[in-house]
């Protein structure tokens, strides 16, 4: 975020300088490389120019090789001469400084005749190949030459020793190379007092003689072997031309590809918006979210009506963006330091990875490299840490409740600071379930706050890096940069991110900052102070709590909706290493140990391993429950074998169910049977219901067990279908009707299989719940299972609906498809004396043999002109499933 840099888009400002000797030579390679650059990105220009500094180096290693001394041609100005020119402007930039009385000059120093490289550099005069190869050589080294930057005029030399350096200031003993390209000056010699105090003098002085022409530079001397003896480095001042050493001005181009990533930017924020409302999106979005090759892409006009509740967190992270940008401008401002447009980076996951922002001057000192470094992320990270903490508080405020998001709470564990924070505010209880309701402010917050972090690593240009060599100097952050890329690499820190955000810094931001003006004089302590706490900050929010995050995820894992599993399972390496045995493990027994024998799934059609819902054995109110499906040796409190004070689902002890009879009463329709020919009964008083006849038609039997008002115990022969499930049963898959419920043993015909045990549910809500199945089924990929049942009461006035849904919350009989034929199981309608309401039962009609599909006919009716297609391959197949109105 915010990221500063001049290295990625720093334009080399090169010159076309040809004279005439080689202007019709060499004038079309030049036209046509000027005319390459131009049309070159400007990420490409930073590899061009390291392609040129990698010729220069060559050149010059040419040089030191002792090849100096008959090269034809000369170039010391930059221009192109003869060999007359050449010793001419040799002579002119020849050291020639005497050293003062008492001032010890260094041996190499004293005898540097030869004029500095850059100002003198010539090509080699090999020519192996003959004359044509090293005229071509030659030509190659003065295109190098002309292409290159611009270098400091030898008379400007003479006048700027003569002139601005002397025995009060600075003594001049020596002459390197200086810049990237070697296109600058560095004098290298003694200093005559406060180094401050010096280059301040310096820098007025050049200014009078020169204008504007030049930036002279305080740099520590390269390869020095002793401290300077009034304290501190030894100090040497470069010489380069302002057009050199400073950025072009910001291109159209660039400002267009600045307005495309902030377009693409506020995309990729208004996207983190959406799928932070992961748990309202509709189910095939969030499946081709979580697993894109698993379904054809979904139409996207379903997201639309979730654009708008996605606006406030787009703002949040916008906002953070913003902050950020105008930290960096409001502390560059009074130090004169001019800054590029923001060039930002979208990122689906944090909403943006942050923004690259370019000097645009060459910053006066190291205090406000750190400064303008800081002030960008303090900003940023103010903000962020503002709308984390309110959106913690609001997240536990009831007045607030509607717009909460949940999100899985072992996500607050990618983060030790930030986890920790969370938990301090939401307690330790809401931290530790499943889920975590939370304000859309939170995620904003922590999204800012991880990129923040991101970018203070102190690596390159991003801004910790370049705080971190403002702070303690380029040295460091090669030290810095290591570990942190080490960091990266490994995983240990920035989680699932830590691979992109290594890339992007790679490719995009790996360079450190160019020198400053003043690069020697060191920052107080203060500044040094807050980059190390800027540093442990980073750490501790982008370090995940391994130890406590595995050992959370054993409890949180099993507690997870598929949904929800699958995007744990995307997530990263680890949780896809600790999710796959939980999602193996659900596969083995789909009634979760609530039967006596398991229930495995089995699929060789399709990579479904398994279908998620929640596991009742008997009737149950509806309610928004999360049940416990992973292996029985995790550390889990709340499992099966919990107490039932835990886990109000729980098999008793002496095999009998805990049900919740009493309030099984509000869910009939006392009014009564609704069936137009119920109507005409109650109206005209007219006794025998024609409901009857219809039941008696679709089979179905009547069957009296003892039940809570008999004496007798659960041992009692005539509760048969009160011990659940004593056959054992599997689920396959069929690649035309979804799962299927098999004998997984011979079955005889009589026996007990199952009870059709789901939701109960009110007449008005059954038929709500069924617009929204057709809607869902219409689009394909989903099997309802809601059935209506309608018992007569003995005065045949009227007959009581029941309504059983078992496409949430169910047992295994929701997975008995349909025949035609009546297939192999009879439904028969079983009631218990005492018992408020009938229960209805599935006992085999025939003898089943092991492996055979069980089903039975749905009934008769079809009303719906366009019903689902039957592939119950019976003989008396109707070609499309029964359907009534609800
Ligand atoms: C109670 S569920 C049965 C389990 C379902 N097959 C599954 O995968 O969950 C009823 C749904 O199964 C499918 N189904 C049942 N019997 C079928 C048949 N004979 N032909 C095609 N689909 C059938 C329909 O999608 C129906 O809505």
């Amino acid at each position: 975020m915010g990221t500063l840099t001049s290295c990625s888009f720093s334009a080399v400002n090169f010159r076309f300088r040809p004279n005439s000797m080689f202007r019709q030579r060499i004038g079309v390679q030049v036209f046509e490389s000027r005319k390459l650059r131009r049309n070159l990105c400007f990420l490409c220009r930073g590899i061009i120019s390291k392609e040129l500094s990698r010729e220069k180096s060559f050149k010059v290693s040419c040089i030191s090789n002792g090849n100096n001394n008959d090269g034809d041609y000369s170039n010391n100005d930059g221009d192109i001469k003869g060999n007359d020119n050449h010793n001419a402007s040799s002579k002119e930039s020849t050291v020639t400084t005497a050293s003062p009385p008492g001032e010890t000059v260094p041996e190499e120093r004293s005898t540097s005749n030869d004029p500095p490289p850059s100002v003198s550099s010539r090509p080699p005069n090999i020519a192996p190949l003959g004359s044509a190869y090293s005229d071509f050589q030659i030509d190659s080294f003065k295109l190098m030459e002309l292409l290159g930057p611009e270098k400091v005029d030898p008379s400007d030399v003479k006048l700027i020793k003569d002139k601005l350096f002397g025995y009060s200031t600075f003594w001049v003993t020596k002459e390197e190379p200086f810049g990237e390209l070697g296109e600058g000056i560095l004098f290298l010699g003694n200093l005559r007092g406060n180094r401050e105090d010096v280059f301040a003098k310096l820098q007025t002085q050049l200014a009078e003689i020169m204008g504007d022409k030049y930036n002279l530079f305080m740099v520590e001397e390269p390869n020095s072997e002793a401290p300077d003896p009034r304290g501190g480095p030894r100090v040497s001042f470069g010489l380069l031309r302002k057009e050199v050493s400073e950025p072009g001005p910001t291109s159209l181009w660039q400002y267009v590809i600045a307005l495309l990533l902030f377009l693409l930017t506020i995309g990729s924020s208004v996207e983190l918006g959406i799928a932070s409302q992961i748990n309202r999106l509709p189910p095939e979005v969030v499946k081709y979210f979580t697993d894109p090759n698993a379904i054809e892409p979904p139409d996207m006009e379903l997201l639309y009506p979730f654009v708008e509740s996605a606006l406030p967190l787009a703002y949040g992270v916008l906002g953070v963006l913003l902050f950020h940008e105008v930290g960096h401008f409001l502390a560059a401002f009074p130090k004169k330091v001019k800054l590029s447009i923001p060039f930002f980076i979208p990122n689906i996951t944090l909403g943006s990875f942050g923004a690259i922002t370019q000097f645009k001057s060459i910053l006066p000192d190291r205090s406000t490299q750190v400064d303008v470094s800081l002030a960008g992320p303090f900003a940023g990270a103010a903000l962020s840490f503002s709308m984390f903490v309110v959106g913690l508080l609001l997240s536990s405020n009831p007045d607030a409740a509607g717009d909460l998001v949940q999100v899985p709470s072992m996500l607050f564990q990618g983060s030790l600071l930030l986890g920790l924070i969370s938990r301090a505010t939401l307690g330790y209880a809401a931290m530790h379930a499943a889920t975590v309701s939370i304000h859309p402010l939170v995620i904003a917050g922590w999204c800012g706050l991880t990129t923040t972090a991101f970018n203070l690593l102190p690596v390159g240009c991003l801004d910790g890096g370049r705080a971190v060599q403002g702070a303690f100097g380029k040295g460091a952050l090669v030290g810095f940069g290591l570990t942190a890329y080490t960091l990266l690499g490994l995983g240990v820190i920035g989680g699932p991110l830590s691979l992109p955000w290594g890339f992007y810094v790679l490719i995009c931001q790996r360079t450190p900052e160019k020198p400053c003006l003043n690069d020697v004089t060191e920052v107080g302590t203060w500044r040094k102070t807050a980059v190390t706490v800027a540093i442990l900050l980073v750490v501790l929010t982008l370090l995940p709590v391994w130890d406590e995050l595995a050992e959370e995820l054993a409890l949180v894992l099993p507690w997870l909706t598929d949904g929800e599993l699958a995007t744990i399972f995307m997530t990263c390496k680890t949780l896809h290493r600790l999710a796959r045995p939980i999602t193996h493990h659900r596969s083995l027994d789909a009634s979760r140990s609530f039967e006596k024998f398991p229930i495995p799934f089995y699929n060789s059609v399709d990579h479904f391993p398994y279908a998620y819902f929640i596991y009742t054995p008997f009737q149950v109110i509806p309610s928004s429950t999360r049940q416990f499906w992973g292996p029985n040796d995790l550390p889990c409190q709340f499992g099966p074998n919990s107490s039932d004070a835990d886990f109000p689902l729980s098999r008793e002890g002496n095999g009998e169910m805990n049900k919740p009879e009493s309030s099984l009463v509000s869910l009939v329709d006392e009014s009564g049977c609704e069936c137009e020919a119920c109507e005409k009964v109650s109206e005209d008083n007219v006794i025998g219901c024609p409901c009857m006849e219809l039941d008696a038609a679709e089979g179905m039997g009547i069957m009296s067990e003892c039940g809570p008002s008999c004496g007798c115990g659960s041992e009692c022969g005539n509760r048969v279908s009160q011990g659940g499930i004593r056959v054992k049963l599997k689920i396959v898959r069929d690649v035309r009707k979804g799962w299927c419920l098999h004998a997984a043993q011979s079955i005889q015909q009589g026996q007990f299989i199952c009870e059709y045990a789901g939701e109960l549910l009110t007449t008005q809500e059954a038929r709500k719940r069924q617009q929204i199945y057709d809607k869902l089924a219409s689009k394909g990929n989903f099997s309802s299972a809601l059935l209506v049942v309608r018992e007569h009461l003995p005065s045949r006035k009227a007959c009581f609906r029941i309504n059983i849904d078992t496409t949430r919350v169910g047992n295994v009989a929701r997975f008995i498809n349909h025949s035609c034929d009546g297939g192999n199981l009879s439904t028969v309608l079983v009631r218990s004396s005492g018992a408020l309401l009938p229960r209805l039962c599935f006992f085999a009609s025939k003898d089943i043999e092991e492996d055979e599909e069980l089903t039975f006919s749905y009934g008769e009716d079809r009303v719906r002109p366009n019903g689902l297609k039957c592939f119950c391959n019976s003989s008396l197949c109707f070609g499309t499933l029964p359907s009534e109105n609800t």
